[in-house]
């Protein structure tokens, strides 16, 4: 046997399948979600393949993304966050500490790379529904930066993931010698401000045209940090504005799935279970397209939040709730309606669903199990001639019902979505009941590279609002009346293109775009003109 000839003709094709063929093997028996004993071990394969080799790691994401999205992205990333300290062997992406004020400016042009196009920083205190993870949370900005590559085709040198080390209020994790970052609570108020205020300055400085994706920031932060960078920075909040736009493209989908004309959106009844980051954000999203479709003016907008009920922690938010959450403010609904509704301050979700008949049960509420058969069974009284149940709460135990449960308390004629990957339902007779994946991860690759290539200096609510349209739009009529209103996850670099597309042309209309790699904002404008 020759040993060195086998060598050289071993091509990389064949290398690519080796580790393919290796990976499958995890597959024998494998089931969906954290529970899954091999997806851990599917990791570690993919995250040595990424030290190794990165051409050859992206190839295999690339090739394989309906297999291997779910283990670099939900759920699997969040298996591998609680797990971080024991998974680390080499580390990835910068942290910035409390303990690195005034250092921050010299840490970033120390950063080998030219020049950074993508970067996704959290603090990790709300990572997915898996609460505060301290630093560990830096693989939610990984799995979320290998999606830019794989699906917007970002440059891989050129992405950079980042932790904001301001301590942790996890318990566990302030006592664990193993832990990774810096062992006190958590900075708050102006301190907190500064650290991530000396952060953005940092980069876009050496980097003016940056983008920066906020990831999973607990709410009290999330909008405060929106509110203060967005008009100065190129720069927007996964959670509250991706996740807003996934949600409208599916709640339209809904519609249309009822056989209706999406202008009937207005006409919806939505219970909304969640008042976080997420849940807001879908909520004033959802009322400023119900706005716009009746009539885009103050009285449009007052009337649309009638159509909203918001259940939190402490059930129906109504304006007799004392400490109200000033984000959740503008839906409480009025006591005496509620009264004449048959409902209260802090009535159940099971109460709700019971009262008003949604045609809309949205949760992002991070309670796995929270739709129970309980309040499904309420939901059959709906009177939508086809419910929908978006149970969007990540990871895959956190999701409010499993499509199985929900196919089998309302019968086939539903729609469903939730975060993280489930299976179709196999419903006899061939009926398959559909689960579709309601994602941000459709919306956040296509507005990054849409934002990058059109030079806009802000991302604007505009161009936003176009990328969540073209997604609502990107399903054709067949697959919406078979229930399937969001793309296969095979499909993501398709529909991160056409998002990316919209997402220029809107710049271009709105007189944002300054043009990219000698690509400047005339040539841009004949360009959105011709498509
Ligand atoms: N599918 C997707 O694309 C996305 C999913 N998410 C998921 O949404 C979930 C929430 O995220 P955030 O809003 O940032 O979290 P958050 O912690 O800011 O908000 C959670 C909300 O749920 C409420 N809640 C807790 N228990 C409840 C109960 N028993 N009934 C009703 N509401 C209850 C809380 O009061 C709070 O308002 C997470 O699991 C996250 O993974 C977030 C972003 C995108
Ligand atoms: C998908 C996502 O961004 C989340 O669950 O936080
Ligand atoms: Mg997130």
């Amino acid at each position: 046997m020759n040993f060195g000839l086998f060598c050289f003709n071993i091509s990389i094709a064949n290398i690519i399948e080796l580790i393919v063929v290796d990976l499958k093997r995890l597959q024998v028996q494998a089931r969906d979600g954290p529970s899954d004993p091999n997806a851990l071990a599917k990791w570690r394969i993919l995250n040595r393949l990424h030290d190794r080799n990165e051409t050859m790691y992206y190839k295999v994401l690339i090739a394989n993304i309906e297999e291997y999205a779910p283990v670099v992205y939900t759920p699997t990333v969040g298996l591998v966050c609680q797990n971080y300290s024991g998974l680390f062997r080499r580390p990835r992406g910068m942290y910035f500490s409390a303990e690195d004020r005034g250092e921050m400016m010299s840490m970033v042009y120390n950063w080998p790379a030219e020049q950074v196009d993508m970067i996704v920083v959290t603090d990790g205190s709300r990572v997915l529904g898996l609460g505060d993870l301290g630093v560990h949370g830096i693989g939610i900005a990984i799995g979320k930066l290998d999606l830019y590559v794989a699906a917007a085709g970002i440059n891989p040198q050129r992405v950079l993931p980042v932790m904001i080390d301001v301590g942790t209020n996890n318990g566990k994790l302030l006592k664990d010698p193993l832990y990774l970052g810096l062992q006190q609570h958590r900075l708050d108020g102006d301190d907190y401000v500064a650290v991530v205020d000396e952060f953005m300055e940092a980069v876009f400085t050496r980097w003016p045209n940056v983008i920066v994706q906020f990831e999973d920031f607990q709410s009290k932060w999330a909008f405060k940090l929106l509110q203060r960078y967005r008009n100065t920075y190129r720069m927007f909040n996964d959670d509250v504005q991706g996740t807003a736009g996934v949600a409208i493209a599916g709640l339209l989908g809904a519609v249309r799935a009822q056989g209706r004309p999406m202008i009937d959106f207005p006409k919806q009844k939505i219970v909304v279970a969640g008042a976080g980051s997420a849940g807001i954000g879908v909520l004033n999203a959802a009322r400023k397209t119900m706005a716009r479709m009746l009539g885009n003016n103050e009285i449009a907008y007052e009337s649309a939040k009638s159509q909203f009920w918001v259940v939190d922690a402490k059930g129906l938010i109504t304006e007799g709730r004392e400490n109200i959450d000033p984000d959740a403010l503008p839906f409480a609904r009025n006591l005496k309606e509620m009264d004449r509704q048959g409902l209260r301050e802090g009535a159940s979700l099971v109460e709700v669903v019971k009262q008003v008949k949604p045609d809309v049960l949205l949760g992002l509420s991070a309670v796995g199990g929270l739709f129970s058969k309980e309040v499904l069974e309420a939901l059959k009284d709906s009177t939508s001639t086809r419910p929908a149940i978006f149970a969007m709460s990540n990871p895959t135990k956190n999701a409010e019902c499993t499509p199985e449960v929900a196919f089998s308390i309302l019968g086939d004629n539903i729609i469903f979505a939730s975060g993280s990957p489930f299976r179709d339902v196999d419903l006899g007779n061939g009926r398959i009941g559909h689960c579709n994946q309601g994602n941000n991860m459709y919306l956040f690759p296509g507005i990054g590279l849409g934002t990058l290539l059109s030079g806009s200096r802000v991302i604007s609510d505009g161009m936003l609002q176009a990328a969540a349209e073209r997604l609502a739009a990107y399903m054709s009529d067949d697959e919406v009346i078979q229930g399937i209103i969001f793309p296969s996850i095979s499909r993501i670099r398709d529909i991160t293109q056409e998002v990316a597309a919209a997402v220029i042309k809107e710049a271009v209309e709105e007189d944002l775009a300054e043009g990219h790699n000698g690509m400047d904002a005339r040539e841009l404008r004949k360009l959105s003109q011709v498509n």
